[in-house]
């Protein structure tokens, strides 16, 4: 992609979120700042408590910043409702935690089907999807697979398939490799950002593991309540 079509899918502008603690109020975000264009991949390398989760739900639209804002491709966010911000999720973002959060009665093609039937998408069509992407990570012959009968490495590729299914510009992955074993987390990781240039989607990775994140375009951390370019 040449680097005037590049557009800007995420635009973080100086963010803040604070906690209480008890009496304390804990300062997580201090005016964070941070630019994601199209197809660029970016890891989020930085100790635990920092605030990699906050950030990453505030980027999601899943919760709200206290002050600052949060731009999808341009729109800003802070004015829409739940509804809006609901409809923007849906189509804009994909998101992937640590724990798959599949359902667990439906399967694995079904899970994967089910964020497009929710966005309109006909029955076929979606299945057709579902199966292509399942199909990428290497699970063609585990479609008809319930979670509880899944790898924890299936699940979480199916896992990201769902988060990749209704074709979001954006996707947010919290430590997605996190609770598998390091080898299945180097397979997984690798599947993930192979399928994620594939389709030119930017992401958006927090991650510990500091080996897995410099095959990214760029990593960054979070430096007292900032975002800043990672340096060894
Ligand atoms: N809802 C909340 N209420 C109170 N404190 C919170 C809340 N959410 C987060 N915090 C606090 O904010 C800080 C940052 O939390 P966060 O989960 O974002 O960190 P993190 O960098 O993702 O950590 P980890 O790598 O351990 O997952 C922590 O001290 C946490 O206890």
């Amino acid at each position: 992609m040449s680097e005037t079509k590049q557009t800007t899918v995420l635009t973080l502008e100086a963010l803040g979120r604070s906690f209480h603690s008890g009496d304390e109020e804990l300062h997580i975000l201090r005016g964070a700042n941070f630019a994601l264009k199209s197809g660029e991949l970016v890891s989020l390398v930085a100790p635990s408590g920092t605030g990699k989760s906050t950030l990453l739900h505030l980027a999601g639209l899943l919760e709200r910043p206290d002050r600052g804002e949060v731009f999808i491709k341009g729109q800003s966010t802070s004015k829409l409702g739940e509804a809006g911000r609901t409809a923007l999720r849906r189509d804009e973002i994909g998101f992937v935690y640590q724990f798959h959060h599949l359902l667990r009665e439906f399967t694995a093609v079904e899970n994967v089907m089910l964020p497009q039937l929710a966005a309109g998408v006909k029955p076929a069509e979606a299945r057709k999807r579902a199966e292509d992407l399942l199909g990428r990570f290497g699970l063609s012959h585990r479609l008809a697979a319930l979670p509880g009968r899944m790898s924890g490495g299936e699940q979480q590729r199916t896992a990201i398939a769902r988060a990749l299914a209704n074709r979001p510009s954006l996707l947010l992955a919290d430590e997605p490799t996190g609770n598998l074993d390091t080898k299945t987390a180097d397979l997984v990781f690798t599947e993930l950002m192979r399928v994620v240039r594939e389709e030119g989607v930017a992401a958006l990775i927090a991650t510990h593991n500091e080996a897995l994140a410099a095959a990214m375009d760029r990593t960054v951390t979070l430096y007292e309540g900032r975002i800043i370019p990672f340096q060894e």
